[in-house]
C-alpha cells in the first residue's frame, strides 16, 4: 500500500515551522541556513552545537529511554520518520512477514476529515492541523495497540508527545536513511534543503522514539556496484526482519527465524568464540569487506574509540558519533548473521565532558539494539544503571580495560570489586583485560577466575585475559568471546604492535598446536561422488578459517561396508549424498527433530560423550564435547541441513511480490530424500499449499503420508504448529491446474540429474498452463551436474519475472549449515560459493563462461540467511 505523499516544498513548511519550537543549545536547527554534507553523514557536522557558550558540553542526544521496553509479541509497531526514508516499504515488509496490517496515518487523517494534511493545513491553519492530526494519530494509536504496524511521518510537538506515550508499551521505531540517498530519491534542487531536513528530523525523532534503523540503500554508495534489481529489496527486508527480531520476543517472525545450527546456541555456551573487533571508521569505509574481516569469528565488535580524540580535537566530529554508530551497526547487521556487540571506549573518567559524551553515546547505541553493548565500569552505578534498565534485550557486558604498565595485577581486591559492581547492574557478562606484563600473568589470571566463582550472588560469566603479546596465550585459553582483530589487520601489518590481538585464524591454529583441537578426517559419502564440489567447498573453508580438518569424496555402493571409517577416532564427520539419505538414518543413533521429521540425513556427525543414561547430548552440547576433539565414537547424530539449503534459496530468490501468503502454492518434482527436505523447507516457510507431481505415484503417496502424519502430531514446534490448513495434492503432467490452487510461485526440481539413478539428464518441462503466475516465482533446480535443465530453459524463455537457481546455489547454502555442525565454526560464505563456481566442470549443457562470470560477481550479493 502506498501513504499519502506531502510536495517536497510542503515537508519544507511544515519543517520550517518545527525548527523555530526546538530548543536551540541542543539542536544549533537554523533552517535558513545552508550547510553542506560531508559524504555518509546525515547532517552537517558544522551545525550540530555541542558547547555552550559558557564552555559546558551539553548533551549530545537527548535520550527518550521509557524503561518498559518488554514488548508482547503481538504489539503493534509504530515506524515514523520523514517522506523517502522507505517506511512504507518496510512497514509491508513486516507486515508480510508477522501477518499484519498496515496503518498510514495521513490515509487515517483522509478518512476521518475528509482533507488530506497539505489541504487541511491550507484550509484551517498549521495549528489546527498539527491538533487534529495529534487527535487522528492518539485515537489509532489506542484502537490499535496490538497487531499492527502504523507509519507516520508528523514531527511537531503535539504528535511527538503521542509518540513518547506510545513507546512507553510499544515498539516506536524512527526509520532513517542516508543523505545522498534521499537527495537522489526526492530530485530537489536545493540540497542543503534535505540535509538541512534530516538534520532537524533526526534531533526530533530521536527524542521520540525508543529504536533507530538506518534504510541502507545500495544506490547511496557510488562507487559500489548496485546488486541485481530483484536483489536490492531483498537486503532491504532481511536487515529490517533480523533488526526486529532483536527487539520483539524470539518466536515472533516464525518463517524468518535464523536456522543455522550455532545461531541457537549462545556464544558463552560454545568452546572457545571471537569478537572481532572492527573500527568504528573502518566500518564506514565504501570499499569495506566485511567477509574478508569477520573470517572464523562469532561475533562483531564495533569498536568507538573515536572519544577522546573528538573532544581534542573537533567538536563537529563528536557531533557526528551517533550518526556514524548507526551507520555502523546497519552495515554488520546487514553483511553479516553474526550478533553485533557496541564497544565504547572510555578514555579517562577525570573528564566530566568525555564521561558526559560516553554515556550518549551509549543511549544511543541502545536504540539501535544491539545484541550486546558494554558499558565501562569505572562510570558511577546510577548513570549505569539507567541506561540497563533500558537495554531491552541486548544484554550487557560489564567491561573494565587497563592497558598501562601500571596496572593492577589480578590479585588485587580492585577486580573483585569491580566485578561485585557488574553484579549489582546486573550484567550479563563481565570482561576484564589487562595489559600482560609477565609471562605468569597468565598463570595468574586462572587463579583469579577461580577466586571469582567464589563470590557470592549471581554467577556473570567472566570473559578475562591479558592483553599483548605477553598475554596472547590467555586470550587464545580464555573461553568465549574473546576480543579479536580482524584477520585482515595482522596482514597489513608487518610487525605486530604490542596492543595487537590475536587473531580468530591465530588463535585458532594455537588451539590444534597445543592440542586442544584436533585435526580430523571428514568424507562426502554417495554412490558416486568422485565429482562432488563438496570437497573442495569444504576445504576452502577449513583452510580459510585455519583449521587442518581434511574432507576427502568417497564412493560406495554400500553403506554398509563404512563401518570402519565412522568408527575411526579420527572421524570427524560426513555429508552423506545420493541415494544414501534415507538408508543413512540405519547408521545413527539419534536424529535432529528435522532429520527425524524429514525422515532424511545429509550429516551425520560423531558422539564421543554420552549422557550418564546413555543417551546422546543435546545437540548444542555437541559442539563443547565432540567438534575438534579426536577419541573413541560412542554413537552417530543425524542432521538434515538440505532443508536449511533450499530454505535460504527459496527466501533469497522471491521477491517481495512473492512474499509467502497464506495462499502461496510450493510445487514440488520427485518424491525421494531431497523432495522431502524440500517439502519441510516449504512448511517451514509457511506455504500451505503443497502440489507434489512424480513419475511413480505410489512413491508420492507414501511421501505425502509421511508429512500428512507429520503434521498431526500434537506439540509440534513453531512454525509447524502453525501449518494447521496444509493441503497436499499429487498431480500428474497430464492434468489440468486444480481451480481452488494458486498457481506456483515456488518450484523445486528434486529429481538427480547426474548419470545415476535414472540414467537420464531431465528433459522434463511442466505444461505451460501449471505457469501461470503473472508475479513469476522461483524455480530451482536442486542437481548441479547439468546446469541448463529443460525446465529451467522453459521458465526463463517465459518471463523475467521468474528467477531460476540450480545445485550450485543450494550447495554452499546446506554446506554453511554442516560445516558448523563440522567444526563449531562460522562458515567464510564467500570463499566457500566462490570455490563451488571456480571447480564446478559441467558434463552437459555447457552453461556460457560469461554466465559463470556473472555469477562469481553475484557472489558479494548474495544474502546471508
Ligand atoms: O546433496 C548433497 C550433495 C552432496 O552429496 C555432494 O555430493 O556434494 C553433499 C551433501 O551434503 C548434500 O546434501
Amino acid at each position: 500500500m502506498a501513504g499519502v505523499k506531502r510536495p517536497f516544498e510542503a515537508v519544507l513548511d511544515h519543517d520550517r515551522e518545527l525548527a523555530r519550537c526546538l530548543s536551540p543549545p541542543c539542536l544549533g536547527a537554523d533552517l535558513s541556513r545552508s550547510v553542506s554534507p560531508s559524504p555518509g553523514a546525515f547532517f552537517s557536522p558544522h551545525e550540530a552545537k555541542s558547547r555552550r557558550q559558557d564552555g559546558t558540553v551539553t548533551s549530545l542526544l537527548s535520550p527518550f529511554m521509557p524503561t518498559t521496553r518488554d514488548f508482547s509479541p503481538d504489539a503493534s509497531m509504530l515506524l515514523v520518520g520523514i517522506r523517502g526514508a522507505g517506511k512504507t516499504t518496510l512497514a509491508v515488509m513486516a507486515s508480510t512477514a508477522m501477518n499484519r496490517k498496515v496503518i498510514d496515518l495521513e490515509i487515517a487523517f483522509l478518512r476521518t476529515t475528509g482533507f488530506s494534511s497539505t489541504d487541511y493545513k491550507a484550509k484551517y491553519g498549521i495549528l489546527e492541523c498539527h491538533q487534529t492530526q495529534a487527535q487522528v494519530l492518539r485515537t489509532m494509536l489506542n484502537r490499535h495497540r496490538h497487531g499492527y504496524v502504523l507509519v507516520c511521518s508528523w514531527m511537531h510537538g503535539s504528535a511527538q508527545k503521542a509518540l513518547r506515550d506510545f513507546a512507553t508499551t510499544n515498539p516506536v521505531i524512527h526509520i532513517l536513511r542516508e543523505g545522498a540517498a534521499i537527495e537522489k530519491l526526492l530530485q530537489v534542487s536545493e540540497k542543503s534543503k534535505v540535509w538541512n531536513l534530516l538534520r532537524v528530523s533526526n534531533t526530533v525523532f530521536r527524542s521520540s522514539t525508543t529504536f533507530e534503523f538506518l534504510n541502507i540503500s545500495e544506490e547511496a554508495s557510488p562507487s559500489k556496484r548496485p546488486p541485481p534489481p530483484h536483489l536490492a529489496l531483498k537486503h532491504v527486508e532481511r536487515h529490517f526482519l533480523k533488526f526486529l527480531s532483536s527487539i520483539y520476543p524470539a518466536g515472533s517472525f516464525p518463517y524468518s527465524e535464523p536456522v543455522l545450527p550455532l545461531s541457537a546456541v549462545p556464544l558463552e555456551k560454545r568452546r572457545f568464540t571471537y569478537a572481532v573487533s572492527l573500527p568504528l571508521s573502518d566500518v564506514l569505509q565504501d570499499h569495506f569487506d566485511m567477509e574478508k574481516h569477520v573470517i572464523g569469528a562469532d561475533a562483531v565488535q564495533i569498536t568507538v574509540d573515536d572519544l577522546n580524540k573528538s573532544l581534542i580535537i573537533d567538536q563537529a566530529q563528536l557531533s557526528q558519533l551517533p550518526d556514524s554508530i548507526t551507520a555502523a551497526v546497519g552495515r554488520v547487521r546487514r553483511d553479516t548473521v553474526l550478533p553485533v556487540i557496541v564497544h565504547i571506549v572510555l578514555p579517562s573518567i577525570e573528564s566530566q565532558d568525555t564521561v558526559k559524551a560516553y554515556l550518549d553515546l551509549l543511549w544511543h547505541s541502545i536504540r539501535l539494539a544491539p545484541n550486546k553493548i558494554t558499558v565501562d565500569l569505572r562510570v558511577d552505578i546510577s548513570s549505569l544503571s539507567a541506561i540497563v534498565a533500558s537495554r531491552n534485550r541486548t544484554k550487557i557486558i560489564g567491561h573494565l580495560s587497563t592497558e598501562t604498565s601500571e596496572n593492577p595485577p589480578w590479585s588485587s581486591p580492585s577486580w573483585i570489586s569491580f566485578y561485585r559492581k557488574a553484579q549489582e547492574l546486573e550484567c550479563h557478562f563481565v570482561r576484564f583485560v589487562r595489559l600482560g606484563q609477565s609471562v605468569e600473568d597468565n598463570l595468574e589470571i586462572t587463579s583469579f577466575r577461580n577466586k571469582v566463582s567464589g563470590i557470592k550472588g549471581p554467577n556473570i560469566p567472566l570473559i578475562s585475559y591479558n592483553l599483548g603479546p605477553l598475554g596472547w596465550h590467555s586470550a587464545t585459553m580464555n573461553q568465549f568471546i574473546t576480543e579479536v582483530s580482524p584477520d585482515s589487520a595482522a596482514n597489513a601489518s608487518e610487525e605486530p604492535t604490542s596492543k595487537m590481538g590475536i587473531t580468530t585464524v591465530d588463535a585458532t591454529k594455537a588451539l590444534f598446536a597445543s592440542f586442544f583441537f584436533h585435526p580430523l578426517q571428514f568424507y562426502v559419502f554417495g554412490a558416486y561422488v568422485n565429482k562432488s564440489l563438496s570437497p573442495a567447498m569444504i576445504t576452502a573453508g577449513f583452510n580459510a578459517c585455519g583449521i587442518p580438518h581434511r574432507y576427502q569424496p568417497h564412493s560406495s555402493k554400500s553403506l554398509q561396508n563404512l563401518e570402519h571409517l565412522l568408527r575411526h577416532p579420527n572421524f570427524g564427520g560426513a555429508s552423506i549424498g545420493h541415494p544414501f539419505k534415507i538408508e543413512a538414518i540405519s547408521l545413527t543413533s539419534a536424529l535432529s527433530d528435522h532429520a527425524k521429521a524429514i525422515g532424511a540425513v545429509n550429516t551425520v556427525i560423531p558422539v564421543r560423550h554420552l549422557n550418564s543414561d546413555g543417551t546422546v547430548p543435546e545437540q548444542s552440547e555437541l559442539f563443547k564435547t565432540s567438534a575438534n576433539q579426536t577419541g573413541a565414537i560412542k554413537a552417530l547424530y543425524g542432521e538434515n541441513t538440505d532443508w536449511i539449503g533450499i530454505r535460504a534459496c527459496i527466501r533469497r530468490g522471491l521477491s517481495p511480490a512473492n512474499a509467502v501468503s497464506a495462499n502461496t502454492c510450493g510445487l514440488v518434482i520427485g518424491a525421494g530424500g531431497m523432495a522431502r527436505a524440500t517439502i519441510y523447507a516449504m512448511l517451514q516457510l509457511g506455504i500451505k499449499d503443497i502440489v507434489i507431481h512424480n513419475r511413480t505415484q505410489a512413491n508420492a503417496e507414501s511421501v505425502v503420508s509421511h508429512f500428512t502424519h507429520l503434521l498431526e502430531q500434537p506439540d509440534l514446534p513453531t512454525p509447524l504448529s502453525e501449518s494447521g490448513r496444509t493441503r497436499f495434492i499429487i498431480l500428474s503432467l497430464d492434468e489440468p491446474w486444480p481451480e481452488d490452487v494458486r498457481f506456483p510461485t515456488v518450484i523445486v526440481s528434486c529429481i538427480p540429474n547426474n548419470s545415476l539413478g535414472s540414467g537420464l539428464s531431465p528433459r522434463l518441462t511442466l505444461p505451460d498452463s501449471w505457469l501461470g503466475s503473472r508475479t513469476g516465482g522461483i524455480v530451482i533446480e536442486l542437481g548441479y551436474t547439468t546446469l541448463n535443465t529443460s525446465l529451467l530453459e522453459q521458465v526463463r524463455e517465459k518471463s523475467k519475472a521468474w528467477i531460476t537457481m540450480d545445485g550450485l546455489d543450494v550447495l554452499p547454502e546446506q554446506g554453511f549449515a554442516q560445516f558448523e555442525f563440522f567444526t563449531g565454526r562460522r562458515p567464510p560464505r564467500k570463499i566457500m560459493r566462490r570455490k563451488v563456481l571456480e571447480s564446478f566442470r559441467h558434463e552437459e549443457g555447457s552453461p556460457k563462461p560469461e554466465a559463470m562470470q556473472l555469477r562469481l560477481m553475484h557472489v558479494d550479493h548474495q544474502e546471508q540467511y
